[in-house]
């Protein structure tokens, strides 16, 4: 059964997580956004056509396509996660573009490369912005490489900090004589830009790159050599100091290819799977041993802790090993991303966890080691931290948290492991508010919705608003609205007592027989899907909102044996993250037990006057008074009925929109639900 799940609003202010206490069955990963971005720019930059496959649909990678549409490669959408590329065999298109690269790292840095290049090459002016965290973000490293080469680069904000001003004139040379110098222990990502740019100049002449100081994150470099020979680049390595791209080069299609799923992202599930696959093994789909990402290795550090890994060559299984957790001692300079995950599982630990060689962290999304602190301590971890350390030491007792998320991606998405905490002890398990959870939309836009997929929470952990009250009172706008305000599920079961009610019209059945109607609602073939309710398949959103429908739905919803027939199928809705239920009975017969529950209200002559408007602007024509009368007659039916009759539930709040805006209304149920939260907010 699918319910009525509203769609996680873009920017919706905070997520909340019920306790959760396991996990099972399969997830499939989003494509990797490191493989997606590096292969778009190659796709873009190299002679011919690239189908690329199982691409990350993401805010990175949407901007690194919106760059090169502006930059006048043709981009074709072949399917939801397939797009066919037409390169620019190396030479501009446009002379001139400004382009916003939003916070994607993987897409400023190396387009920054090449457009200088090419500028120098064969003249133009490029603009490159980002938004306020981006113009944070250093790239002074990558302009001090390229500028030496003749590269005309301007720094208009800050020195060293995006935006960029690139530009040139036709006919350029670049000064390729020396080695080109770049350091490599801030970032990788200079390296690999000017990995990605070089070769644009390298039809000559060999270039070589020389990397001053420890290059960290090396398995992204790893990545880098490895998508630049499957577009016909070979780029000689010696050690981790110098690399040739040899004279003679030239960027070629591979044609087609497939981007695997994103190791990064396998993370947060194989913690999952190490703190909550009790049962049997979580399945994760999309990476495996055979994987090019350096993340990829996160393996060995969870088995270190205690998850017990089996790899094939893109899939893995996980469940839990060692309980709890062990503490580790880990330089976690090779998995910089996943490492945070690290610290999260920290949280389920026999003792303190500790990351070093992690100083990256405080130049991504956000300094991640101070929010990472920050955001720990509040759930009650003693966490330490250093220029480029981290420690942590579990909660001895867990506090319900409101988690800041920075922006940060990977902040939201390891925020929403402590969400086990009742694994580890918590009395009573505690939920988790992430604040701003659509920040996940930079690499995994569904990642909560896979992860409450996989994840299970008791039934009782999970918390219900309940909104009854008389016809067109304005329930199920409410209900809808708070359900997409809070990311949670929405039950209309007045829609269950209209389905029954068509089915039984179709079927031609005796309205009066009870036993025939509760046989028809026991086995209702219902789904809602999308704000649309199906009947075996087949839409009836609009059918069951008919008069006749209505009118027989009021009959047999006061038979006691379809009532019942319904009662499953209803507390069947109950799934994490939440639910709001709308009706006549939900606080007082089918969630006696809702954390709020609203007895909505409006005049009879309002009521009568909103229907009356909507059947209008439906194109249906409709007598005022008579439609007062009606609702009036369905209420005192509803009300007198002696089965689950319509009325407050005794600890229900009234709420009377005769005189409210619907948001107003939302706002105030908001407010009422802000009243039973525990989290504190700091
Ligand atoms: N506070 C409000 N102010 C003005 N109009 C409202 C308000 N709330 C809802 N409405 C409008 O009233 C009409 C009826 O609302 P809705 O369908 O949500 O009622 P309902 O109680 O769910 O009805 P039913 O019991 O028939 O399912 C809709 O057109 C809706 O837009
Ligand atoms: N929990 C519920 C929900 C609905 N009903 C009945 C009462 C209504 O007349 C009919 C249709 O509901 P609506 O779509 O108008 O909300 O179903 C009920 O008895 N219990």
């Amino acid at each position: 059964m699918e319910s009525h799940r509203a769609e996680t609003a873009p920017r919706q202010p905070f997520l909340d997580l019920p306790p959760l206490n396991g996990v099972a069955g399969t997830v499939r990963l989003p494509g990797s956004k490191s493989i997606s971005n590096r292969v778009l720019l190659l796709a873009g930059l190299c002679a011919g056509t690239t189908a690329v496959h199982d691409l990350l649909d993401s805010d990175d990678t949407r901007v690194m396509l919106d760059a090169l549409a502006a930059l006048g490669c043709d981009i074709e959408r072949l399917g939801p996660s397939s797009v066919r590329v037409q390169g620019l065999d190396g030479r501009l298109r446009v002379q001139e573009a400004r382009l916003f690269l939003g916070n994607a790292g993987t897409a400023m840095r190396p387009l920054a490369a090449a457009l200088a290049v090419l500028a120098t090459l064969q003249g133009g002016r490029f603009e490159l912005a980002g938004v306020a965290r981006m113009h944070e973000r250093p790239i002074g490293d990558l302009v001090d490489a390229l500028r030496p080469l003749g590269c005309n680069i301007a720094c208009p904000g800050n020195e060293g900090y995006p935006p960029l001003r690139l530009s040139g004139s036709a006919g350029g040379a670049l000064a390729l004589d020396a080695p080109v110098r770049v350091r490599g222990d801030v970032s990788s990502q200079f390296l690999t830009a000017l990995l990605m740019a070089l070769p644009l100049a390298a039809a000559e002449r060999a270039v070589v790159i020389e990397v001053e100081g420890e290059l960290i994150s090396r398995p992204y470099v790893e990545i880098t050599l490895n998508l630049l020979a499957r577009f016909g680049i070979d780029v000689r390595r010696e050690g981790w100091q110098r690399f040739t791209i040899p004279a003679g080069s030239a960027y070629r299609s591979p044609g087609a290819i497939h981007v695997e799923g994103d190791a990064s992202s396998a993370s947060y599930f194989i913690a999952a799977g190490a703190i909550a696959a009790t049962a049997a093994p979580l399945r994760i789909e999309g990476v495996g041993a055979d994987s090019i990402q350096g993340d990829i290795h996160f393996i060995e550090a969870a088995r270190a802790m205690g998850a017990e890994v089996l790899t094939g060559p893109n899939w893995l299984e996980v469940q839990r090993g060692a309980w709890p957790l062990r503490a580790i001692d880990l330089d976690a300079n090779h998995i910089p991303d996943a490492a945070m995950t690290l610290a999260v599982m920290g949280l389920y630990a026999d003792g303190r966890t500790r990351l070093h060689n992690i100083a990256s962290w405080r130049v991504k999304e956000t300094d991640r080691i101070s929010a990472m602190a920050t955001e720990l301590r509040k759930f009650g971890a003693m966490v330490d931290e250093g220029e480029d350390w981290l420690s942590i030491e579990p909660p001895s007792h867990w506090h319900a948290a409101a988690i800041h998320t920075y922006d940060d991606h990977r902040m939201a998405m390891c925020a929403s492991l402590a969400a086990f905490n009742g694994l580890a002890g918590a009395t009573p398990p505690v939920p988790v508010r992430v604040l701003d959870p659509g920040c996940v939309a930079k690499t995994f836009p569904t990642y909560f919705d896979a992860l409450l997929g996989v994840a299970t929470a008791s039934q009782q952990q999970v918390p219900v608003i309940t909104v009854d009250g008389p016809t067109a009172s304005g329930k199920g706008t409410l209900s809808s609205e708070l359900a997409a305000a809070l990311g949670y599920h929405h039950l209309d079961s007045g829609a269950l007592y209209r389905a029954t009610a068509l089915a039984v019209l179709e079927a031609g059945a005796d309205a009066g027989n009870e036993a025939a109607v509760a046989a028809l609602a026991a086995r209702l073939p219902i789904r809602f899907e999308l704000q649309r309710v199906l009947l075996e398949g087949i839409d009836v959103s609009d059918r069951l909102r008919e008069e006749r429908v209505g009118l027989l739905a009021s009959q047999i919803s006061a038979l006691p044996a379809v009532r019942a027939a319904l009662v499953e199928l209803q507390l069947g809705f109950r799934r994490a993250p939440g639910l709001v239920a709308d009706g006549r009975d939900m606080g007082t017969v089918i969630f006696p037990g809702a954390a709020l529950k609203v007895f909505l209200t409006a005049s009879a002559a309002q009521r009568a006057e909103r229907r009356h408007k909507q059947l209008i602007s439906k194109g249906i024509s409709a007598n005022l008074d008579s439609l007062r009368a009606d609702l009036e007659a369905r209420d005192a039916r509803d009300m007198q009925r002696s089965a689950a009759p319509l009325r407050p539930a005794q600890d229900a709040r009234l709420l009377d929109n005769s005189a409210l805006s619907i948001e107003a209304s939302v706002e105030q149920v908001l407010a009422w639900w802000e009243d039973v939260q525990p989290f504190a907010t700091r």
